[in-house]
């Protein structure tokens, strides 16, 4: 084998490693408990699954309530830009980042909303960025090559820029967050979240793709087409199919083996999109759940819960995007939308929403009253007694 991707980094290597299963019995104890408060059991619906995934995440029941939440906002820019797949300039990127740190976007009102914390990581943008408060630079590249033309990153800029999102995650939860939340900026980023998602799925870019910022039909065959040809020129052929590295020796092409899902990262992905997935695991090394906002992060998951199958437990999907992707890629996690609003933005803003939804489903845990301490008669447990 010739992969250098067969050498993760340090930091990758030991968040793999420290990323354990759910908690089962806090997860048992969390159902047992529902079923305990003043209302029928179920009622919640899947507010309760939420509860018992984050009790399970934790390794407590109750489990400790997600706050305070911090977004981190990962963005950088896309070769494949050059290929006419979106609308926007690339520069939109950059004067983005810009109106983060102005507190004028919509992330930062939906933040205010819910008592969100915002921190903007560059982590490939294509330009020079002025220093400003609440912006970290951890530029790994100006920006990926085109995934159409080749790989997108070197195995190097992938494991640096997923070190990166593993590293962030750690610096807010020892600033005290107990929740993460995923955002991206990237003009041109949902053509690099369908690739992955066709990557780990094994889906047609026919059906993965989608409008992303609002493309006409024209620009959506052509945006089909590059990842199509992405996928092919990258010796993507399919989640289970074989293939060759180009010295002739036969690669594994499972993308749940952890060195061809890092290849089909680094083929495909960006850099925000290493960077989330870095971030996803590092939430989950440290037993923080994280809400994933829509297509881009979704995408990321697959890529993070290809290297550790178990970091999805540590997930909870805010929202469902438009794109349609999104839902191919929540399908293959096995996760749930909690809120399905038509958003198609990005930055954060589904997660965001989703956010005091998980913190009302905990804050049940912590405060409803039992059958017992309340005196309500209990109908299940009178039926049983007689
Ligand atoms: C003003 C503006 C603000 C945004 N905020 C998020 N996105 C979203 O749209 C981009 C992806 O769509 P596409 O692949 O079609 O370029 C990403 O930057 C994403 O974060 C934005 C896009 C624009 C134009
Ligand atoms: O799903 C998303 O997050 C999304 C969709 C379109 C454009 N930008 C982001």
């Amino acid at each position: 084998m010739t992969m250098e991707v067969t050498v993760p980094g340090p930091v990758l290597e030991r968040t793999l490693a420290a990323i354990g299963p759910a908690d089962q019995e806090a997860m048992r104890l969390a159902r047992a408990h529902q079923d305990n408060l003043t209302k029928p059991r179920g009622a919640l619906g899947v507010l309760e699954e939420v509860a018992v995934r984050l009790a399970g995440a934790a390794g407590a029941c109750p489990p400790p309530p997600p706050s305070p939440a911090a977004l981190a906002i990962f963005a950088a820019d896309h070769g494949v830009h050059a290929q006419g797949v979106s609308p926007w300039p690339q520069e939109v990127t950059t004067q983005m980042v810009a109106n983060f740190l102005a507190g004028g976007a919509v992330a930062n009102a939906f933040a205010a909303q819910v008592g969100a914390s915002v921190t903007v990581v560059d982590i490939g943008v294509a330009a020079d960025l002025p220093a400003a408060p609440g912006l970290v630079v951890r530029k790994v590249a100006r920006g990926t090559a085109d995934l159409s033309l080749g790989p997108a990153m070197t195995s190097a800029q992938a494991v640096a820029a997923l070190e990166v999102g593993i590293a962030v995650a750690g610096e807010l939860i020892a600033a005290g967050a107990a929740c993460l939340i995923t955002g991206d900026m990237g003009i041109a980023n949902t053509t690099a979240s369908a690739a992955l998602i066709c990557a780990f799925t094994g889906q047609d870019p026919a059906v993965a793709t989608g409008r992303g910022t609002g493309v006409d039909d024209a620009t959506l065959d052509r945006k089909i087409a590059i990842i199509r040809r992405g996928l092919q020129v990258n010796g993507i052929t399919g989640t289970t199919g074989g293939g060759a590295d180009p010295d002739g020796t036969e690669r594994g092409a499972d993308p749940a083996d952890a060195a061809e899902a890092l290849r089909r990262l680094a083929a495909v992905g960006g850099l925000e999109h290493a960077a989330l997935a870095g971030f996803i695991l590092g939430a989950a090394a440290a037993r923080v759940p994280v809400i994933l906002d829509g297509v881009i992060a979704g995408s990321a998951a697959l890529a993070a819960c290809a290297l550790s199958p178990a970091a999805v437990e540590y997930c909870v999907a805010g929202h469902r995007s438009a794109e349609p992707g999104h839902a191919l890629a929540l399908d293959h996690l096995g996760l749930r939308a909690l809120v399905d609003l038509e958003l198609r933005l990005g930055e954060g803003t589904g997660a965001l929403l989703a956010y005091p939804l998980v913190g009302a489903a905990v804050r049940v845990m912590h405060e409803v009253a039992t059958f017992d301490s309340a005196g309500v008669t209990d109908k299940n447990t009178q039926t049983a007694a007689g």
